[in-house]
């Protein structure tokens, strides 16, 4: 008789995702072990996320340092050849996201099988073309399902992993007609123990929706930050946030996005265009900057970007909200930050948004806190009498 692999005292239980899950019933559907396929940062993170509710999860990556990473961490145990996972979670590149999920529907012929790749309707024609070609049935088909977590970062692998990545992250379920409840139910419940936002969308849906408020943005970021390839030292000096917020994600992974980009091309070329229309639009206006409407031109074009702005949903994923800043000078020294907010919490304000901006060549950062309107000018008095130096 062979030992069980876990028992309670193995499951990983970290303060912090505690309390943010505090709300969440751990009761659930999802059939255990879940198997994680890819160890990466989505993967590692998952896996992570789902220990630390206190789900069995097993760990393979074609990638044996990727694995050991991720086992180490604690975001679940290696796969064996007897081990039956009742779940399984594709989280491996793109390209290979398809075949994977057909292995698995074929290995194990109970398990339901979620993917979470970047892109939908590519590998929903590759399961249908492996039913198609009698490699799958359609059966078994109906136990895969397509969904991608909103979430993530602009660096890859199990080191970035971070078992809170998906909390209050919009994580879309591609549900078809045929998909049976049991297997939608086990899917929202990954999605909601990770403390997910759930949404159902079409793999059309899904993948028109990323092309305008993912690839564009990456293809955007990434094109700008290579005009910086030629900037002089002196030059960069200078960069604020305004360059940061904008190149942000430039630093994402170019293997992981020419999959992405190359798999969704239909649906990111008419986004292209259309920027491209504005573009040619702003030289042309600029060719001749004095021409008579030049300026209401170019005061349109901005104005256009403030409405596109002001329609991206605020936090909870609630309507746009416009926050007061507040913004504390701290010095460049461990505990500053933690003080400064400490001060803020005494003045019973909440913090809506926080980021921080360094100034170069001074031993002092600029914490720009957002709150809500209404709470700013009580937190400036505050503030001001504990002797913070407010902007
Ligand atoms: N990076 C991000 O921010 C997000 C990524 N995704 C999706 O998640 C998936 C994984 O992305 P990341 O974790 O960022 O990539 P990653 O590069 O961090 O990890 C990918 C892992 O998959 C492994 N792998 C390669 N071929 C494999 C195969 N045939 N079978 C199993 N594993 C294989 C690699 O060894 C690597 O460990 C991708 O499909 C991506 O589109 C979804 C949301 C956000
Ligand atoms: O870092 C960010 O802000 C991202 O938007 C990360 C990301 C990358 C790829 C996805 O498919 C989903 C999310």
């Amino acid at each position: 008789m062979t030992t069980p692999r876990f028992s309670r005292t193995e499951i990983v239980n970290t303060a912090s995702l505690a309390a943010a899950t505090e709300t969440i019933s751990k009761h659930h559907t999802i059939h255990e072990p879940v198997l994680i396929v890819g160890t990466g940062l989505l993967g590692t993170s998952i896996g992570l996320g789902l220990r630390s509710v206190g789900l069995q999860v097993l760990l393979t990556d074609p990638s044996p340092s990727a694995q050991a990473v991720a086992e180490d961490i604690g975001a679940g145990q290696g796969l064996t050849d007897e081990d039956q996972p009742g779940t399984v979670v594709v989280a491996a590149p793109p390209d290979v996201t398809g075949a994977e999920v057909i292995k698995a529907l074929r290995r194990w012929p109970a398990a339901v099988v979620l993917d979470i790749a970047s892109v939908k309707v590519a590998i929903a024609q590759e399961i249908a073309a492996a039913v198609a070609a009698g490699e799958l049935t359609a059966q078994d088909a109906q136990r895969y399902i397509g969904t991608h977590p909103m979430a993530g970062r602009e660096r890859s692998g199990p080191v970035a992993a971070r078992g809170e990545l998906f909390t209050a992250a919009p994580w879309v379920l591609c549900t078809t007609s045929e998909t049976p409840q049991y297997v939608i139910d086990v899917a929202s419940d990954v999605a909601r123990l990770l403390g997910a936002t759930i949404y159902h969308m079409t793999p059309e849906e899904h993948d028109g929706a990323v092309a305008q408020i993912s690839h564009l943005p990456q293809i955007a970021a990434s094109l700008l930050a290579s005009r910086l390839q030629g900037t002089s030292g002196q030059a960069l000096q200078l960069a604020g946030n305004g360059l940061r917020d904008t190149t942000r994600i430039a630093a994402s992974d170019p293997s992981l996005w020419v999959q992405i980009l190359t798999a969704n091309a239909e649906q990111i070329l008419p986004e292209l265009h259309g920027m491209k229309a504005d573009l040619d639009r702003l030289i042309n206006t600029l060719s001749a900057p004095s021409a008579s409407g030049a300026r209401l031109d170019v005061a349109q074009l901005m104005d256009e970007g403030n409405r596109g702005q002001a329609r991206i949903p605020g936090k909870h994923g609630g309507p746009a909200q416009g926050f007061a800043q507040v913004t504390v000078l701290v010095d460049d020294k461990p505990g500053a930050i933690v003080s400064a907010l400490q001060a803020v919490a005494d003045a019973g304000v909440n913090v809506e948004d926080l980021r921080m901006e360094h100034s170069s060549g001074y031993q002092v950062g600029m914490l720009e806190i957002a709150v809500v309107p209404g709470h700013k000018k009580h937190l400036v008095n505050a503030l001001t009498k504990l002797g913070w130096k407010v902007l």
